[in-house]
């Protein structure tokens, strides 16, 4: 087990509430940001954050705030678990309250939709002196904060740090590998979302697994043209936060991202659902493609469906009539 640090989590939903419970099981000391005053007081009561983790109950002694500047006092690792379009402006609001020499792990899976940068390059910006780190894998915030078995990779541009974070947020039955290709892992974590909606929206409609299977293996080859030109490393996205996490986030209803295609292809309200990031990033991630000249047809076609542009029998009807070509 690592030395005992403090570890401050910003954002008080699922996923930040999940790795708040797996730093506790590995020994740290951890306390947690959330906006809202009642999930606050139930994290510090109750130990359940009920709105997002249903009855799932918390290790002891997790300390949650709604004041960041507390919960930030001499962190030595800071868990950025606010959702991909809000990020930058957060950052950048408690910026003076984050210790310089911490570094700042993102766990957000997305593409900011305004300016198409990836979440180590909203950060940058927003904390210019700080050390910038991406957490992503297969990983769904239920199954972490019930403690089942999961591996995830942490990745920053200084190997040493990588490793160490990874040593740090390592739990009894959480497992980091680390990496120093940031751009790899995050690219994987935000295209996985898009691609999720469109496997949902297919199997919703009612196309079948063979359907779905194509779609999963032809995005995974978006995902590796789109990765090579922005510079991330194949063996990245053959891994856990890229392959690891499309198939997971694919196959299980478990996934807002899946089960938000899975209710469009069925017809269904899709008003007041939970957070499916895949929504945001399908356009910019399209029109990143575009900008890159790289091919990628099942993107543009879920940023079209998602648009009202097409429908779901359109979108699968124009890619299957695309000319015949190699398998690449
Ligand atoms: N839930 C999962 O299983 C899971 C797993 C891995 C990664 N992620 C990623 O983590 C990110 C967060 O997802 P989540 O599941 O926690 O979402 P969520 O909807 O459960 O919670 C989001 C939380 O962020 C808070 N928030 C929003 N804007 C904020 C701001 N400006 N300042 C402070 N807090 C703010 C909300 O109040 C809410 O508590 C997403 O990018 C998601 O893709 C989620
Ligand atoms: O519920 P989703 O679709 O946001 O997916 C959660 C995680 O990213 C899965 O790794």
């Amino acid at each position: 087990m690592s030395p005992q640090r403090k570890i401050a989590v910003l954002g008080g939903g699922a996923w930040g509430t999940a790795l708040a419970a797996n730093s506790r099981r590995a020994g740290h000391e951890v306390t947690l940001y959330a906006r809202n005053a009642d999930t606050v007081a139930e994290i510090n009561g109750a130990r359940t954050n009920s709105r997002y983790l249903g009855d799932v109950v918390l290790p002891d002694g997790i300390r949650a705030s709604t004041d960041a500047a507390e919960v930030l006092d001499r962190a030595d690792i800071v868990l950025a678990v606010i959702p991909a379009q809000s990020l930058g402006g957060a950052l950048k609001e408690l910026r003076p309250a984050v210790p310089v020499e911490a570094p700042v792990v993102l766990c957000a899976k997305g593409i900011e939709r305004t300016t198409g940068r990836r979440m180590s390059e909203v950060a940058r910006d927003s904390l210019p002196e700080h050390r910038i780190g991406i957490l992503s894998g297969p990983s769904f915030a239920a199954d972490v904060a019930r403690g089942l078995p999961t591996a995830v990779t942490v990745a920053t541009e200084d190997e040493s740090v990588a490793a160490s974070l990874a040593r740090a947020l390592s739990g009894p039955a959480f497992r980091c590998y680390s990496s120093v290709d940031v751009t790899g892992v995050e690219l994987g974590g935000a295209i996985k979302n898009v691609l999720a909606i469109a496997a949902g929206a297919s199997t919703g409609r009612g196309f079948g697994a063979s359907a779905q299977a194509a779609l999963i293996t032809r995005g995974f080859a978006e995902l590796r043209r789109l990765g090579k030109a922005v510079g991330a490393r194949a063996e990245t996205i053959m891994g856990l936060s890229g392959l690891g996490d499309l198939m997971l986030t694919c196959s299980s209803p478990q996934s807002r991202n899946y089960s938000y295609g899975l209710a469009l292809g069925r017809g269904e309200d899709l008003s007041g659902r939970p957070l499916a990031e895949g929504v945001a990033t399908a356009p910019i991630a399209s029109e990143l493609c575009e900008r890159l000249s790289v091919k990628a047809p099942i993107i543009d076609a879920t940023a079209a469906l998602l648009d009202g542009k097409i429908t779901i029998d359109e979108a699968v009807e124009a890619l299957l009539r695309r000319p015949l070509k190699s398998e690449d």
